[in-house]
């Protein structure tokens, strides 16, 4: 579908355009909020380009992305930020997690990062880790109380990748309730217990309340 950038939002209010980039992210959140009554439009099929990610925090980051896309579109915008936080390398990558191997001068990709955090666990027993996501939604770009929801999962980083399903580290994301990698879980089982599942699920109850809807 192609469309130009639009100034004016939509009469109903229903369409949010995900500010993101990420095909996993997108699938997952489409996923979710499709059968909540919104329309989801993906940023990049408004012509919305990749925003700037300079902050150390996960929050200050979606806001970022979530206004970028609404100032550029003129609709209401939500974003993720999201990464992995890794307790025996003192939280890392988190904010840093998409460019962690490029930041080591490695190239940009799943399979990249997933070797590099094999490499900085070498011979480390610690294996604990959490996923984090931080949603924003903001009605336009000056909305003066955006809606943020976060969500958190925890885990264990494993060597051995194990699974086809998902994205970015989850074939490495150990869950020990689950007995299986996040990419060994069938994908609605993810969405219903993952960080970005509690967090759309927490950012839902918000976003219609605020539309009286509930
Ligand atoms: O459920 C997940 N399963 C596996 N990996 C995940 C997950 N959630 C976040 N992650 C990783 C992927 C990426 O390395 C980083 C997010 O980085 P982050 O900047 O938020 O997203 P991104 O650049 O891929 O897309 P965008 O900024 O356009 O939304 O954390
Ligand atoms: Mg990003």
């Amino acid at each position: 579908m192609s469309e130009t950038l639009s100034s004016t939002p939509l009469p109903d209010g229903k369409d949010i355009v995900l500010a993101s980039n990420n095909a996993g992210k997108l699938r997952e959140f489409s996923a979710i909020l499709g059968t909540a009554g919104f329309r989801m439009i993906a940023q990049g099929e408004l012509g919305v380009p990749e925003a700037e990610e300079p902050y150390f925090t996960f929050l200050e980051n979606a806001l970022a992305k979530a206004r970028h896309a609404s100032l550029l579109t003129g609709r209401p915008a939500l974003a993720d930020d999201s990464g992995l936080c890794v307790d025996a390398l003192a939280g890392a990558p988190g904010v840093m997690s998409a460019r962690y191997a490029m930041l080591a001068g490695g190239e940009r990709s799943d399979a990249a990062n997933n070797a590099h955090l094999v490499r900085e666990l070498q011979g480390q027993p610690n294996r604990k880790a959490r996923y984090v996501a931080v949603l924003v939604y903001v009605g336009h770009v000056d909305d003066p109380c955006p809606i943020v929801a976060q969500g958190e999962w925890a885990g264990e980083i494993v060597d051995e990748p194990k699974g086809g399903n998902g994205f970015g580290y989850d074939p490495h994301f150990y869950i020990p309730a689950q007995g299986m990698t996040v990419a060994e879980l069938a994908p609605e089982a993810k969405n219903r217990i993952s960080h970005r599942g509690q967090a759309l699920q927490a950012l839902l109850t918000a976003l219609k309340a605020r539309e009286g809807a509930v």
